[in-house]
């Protein structure tokens, strides 16, 4: 008997279900409890060019709809989202770790960007710009860029889909998603749904096997004319790198190093809620995550004691059961990261407060942690942990902190609490990265620009901007 009537073992090329040409097969486990939950087909590059193919194929007919007409199929697709929460929540928490409060909470999150773009697709308005001379009118004109393809992490196996195809297909194009090798069933789960919701065949198509290969397609096929990437830096850089010869159009949401500034004039209990939120989602492991605390000497001490409290109090589990608020890590070597910057902290003179080991509960569990009295030379302030482990650094004055936060080579989210007008504005404006959320530790949300600067990436998802990405201007001169 399947475990979910979601649950699929067979890629969705062309609008139909196959196997891989090998006929091979990859397992996919519980990271909870490291049971197999079943095989998905390990394909390669010649699937991939065959969705490629079929996708171009499809997208005339499906740019030639009207957006009010892709529009009503979008928001099939996003109330089938709706209608099967619980069940696509369970899978995801299956495959991915987390708690299914925040399974539930991310499939919501995922289909409301279906949600939006659909409405945003009517809205991709051109311009009429005054001529430059008496017979010349000049008009711009957004068109889809054609075939897209998408390459997915495994810590939001929902939402970053649906953040890349809502826009696409919004748009009029097609796009073929590679998901992440441990967290395929959600994908192919939406792909069920999309089927169900009356999206044409081609228009759509997930594909799992041999990242190398599935990508190395993606990057050089030169029907693909944009690549949307999540997932870290270095394989990011790759991606560029492969898509240079077909200079393709490229998103990339890479790598964070999320600092979290605390100040003498904030709210202290408000501070440490939001650090709790921003710190310990999905076990630490979201790019958005605060990756380094700084505090403020005045409220330092304070601040400390109640995060360590907090972080000691959260219950670590298998995300099935109830009340659990902390899942396993996804996998060994995400363990030994935090191990990693764990030693690293303790070797150079931290204080651990919380945590700081392998949960008892064994597998890829690890304790919530804190660590005090940490500095900008330990692994901590320059390296993305991906885990549940909270280091805070002391700081006298806003200079220093504005300029701890912005040594980085990653700026994609930022976090700080302060009461004082004038300094949220000062330090809004200061701070080096995409996004910056004052007095809270949660800023996503389907109706705000997410993406990030430096190497944290390219372009912008999300939003009435997020839709930018997946269209070309074109210039009309027009002479009367
Ligand atoms: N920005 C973010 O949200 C994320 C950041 N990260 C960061 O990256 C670290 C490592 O995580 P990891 O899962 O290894 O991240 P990766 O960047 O390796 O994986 C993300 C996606 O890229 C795919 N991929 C991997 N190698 C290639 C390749 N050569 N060509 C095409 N696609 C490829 C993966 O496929 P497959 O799964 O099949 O290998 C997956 O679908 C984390 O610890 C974290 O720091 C990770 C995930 C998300
Ligand atoms: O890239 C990630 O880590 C997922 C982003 C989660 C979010 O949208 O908050």
């Amino acid at each position: 008997m399947s475990i979910s009537p979601l649950l699929r073992e067979a890629c969705y090329i062309g609008g139909e279900w196959i196997a891989a040409d090998s006929g091979e097969t990859i397992d996919v486990t519980n990271p909870a409890t490291g049971e197999k939950i079943g095989t998905v087909p390990n394909c390669g590059a010649a699937e991939t060019r065959r969705a490629i193919e079929a996708a171009q194929a499809a997208f005339p007919a499906w740019r030639g709809r009207t957006a009010k007409d892709r529009a009503a199929i979008l928001r099939r697709w996003f109330q089938l989202m709706l209608d099967n929460q619980e069940e696509l929540a369970r899978l995801l928490t299956m495959e991915q770790g987390k708690s299914l409060t925040e399974s539930r909470g991310e499939i919501a999150y995922g289909a409301s960007f279906i949600e939006w773009f659909a409405e945003e697709g009517k809205r991709l308005y051109g311009d009429v710009i005054p001529g430059h001379m008496a017979d010349k009118r000049i008009l711009v004109l957004k068109q889809p860029i054609g075939v897209t393809a998408a390459i997915t992490p495994w810590n939001f196996p929902n939402a970053m889909i649906t953040r890349k195809a809502g826009p696409a297909l919004a748009a009029g194009c097609p796009m073929v998603i590679k998901p992440a090798a441990q967290t395929p069933y959600s994908a192919l789960a939406l792909a069920v749904l999309a089927e169900e919701a009356g999206i044409p065949k081609g228009i759509i198509a997930v594909v799992t096997g041999s990242a190398r290969d599935i990508g190395g397609e993606m990057t050089s096929n030169p029907l693909v004319r944009k690549l949307t990437f999540t997932g870290s830096t270095e394989i990011g850089r790759l991606l560029m790198r492969q898509s240079a010869d077909t200079i393709k159009k490229l998103s990339l949401e890479l790598g964070g190093n999320a600092p979290f500034i605390v100040f003498d004039d904030a709210d202290v209990d408000a501070a440490v809620d939001g650090a709790m939120a921003s710190k310990y989602r999905n076990s630490g492991q979201t790019c958005v995550c605060t990756n380094r605390l700084y505090v403020q000497a005045g409220v330092y001490d304070q601040f400390v004691e109640r995060l360590a409290a907090r972080a000691k109090a959260l219950k670590v589990g298998n995300g099935m059961d109830d009340g659990t608020e902390q899942g396993p890590l996804i996998d060994d070597n995400a363990i030994a990261k935090v191990e990693e910057h764990v030693a690293d902290a303790l070797a150079k003179g931290g204080t651990l407060l919380a945590g700081g080991h392998r949960h008892p509960l064994g597998g890829t569990f690890f304790e919530p942690t804190v660590i005090a009295g940490v500095t900008q030379d330990m692994l901590v302030a320059s390296e993305e942990t991906f885990g549940p482990l909270a280091p805070v650094i002391r700081f006298e004055t806003e200079d220093e902190a504005i300029a701890m936060a912005n040594d980085s080579e990653f700026g994609l989210a930022a976090y700080f609490y302060s009461t004082n007008l004038s300094r949220v504005w000062r330090v809004a404006e200061a701070i080096e990265s995409g996004m910056v959320c004052v007095n809270s530790g949660i800023l996503s949300t389907e109706v705000a620009p997410f993406g990030g600067v430096k190497q944290s990436g390219l372009g912008r998802e999300g939003s009435k901007y997020g839709i930018d990405d997946y269209v070309e201007m074109k210039y009309v001169s027009l002479t009367v």
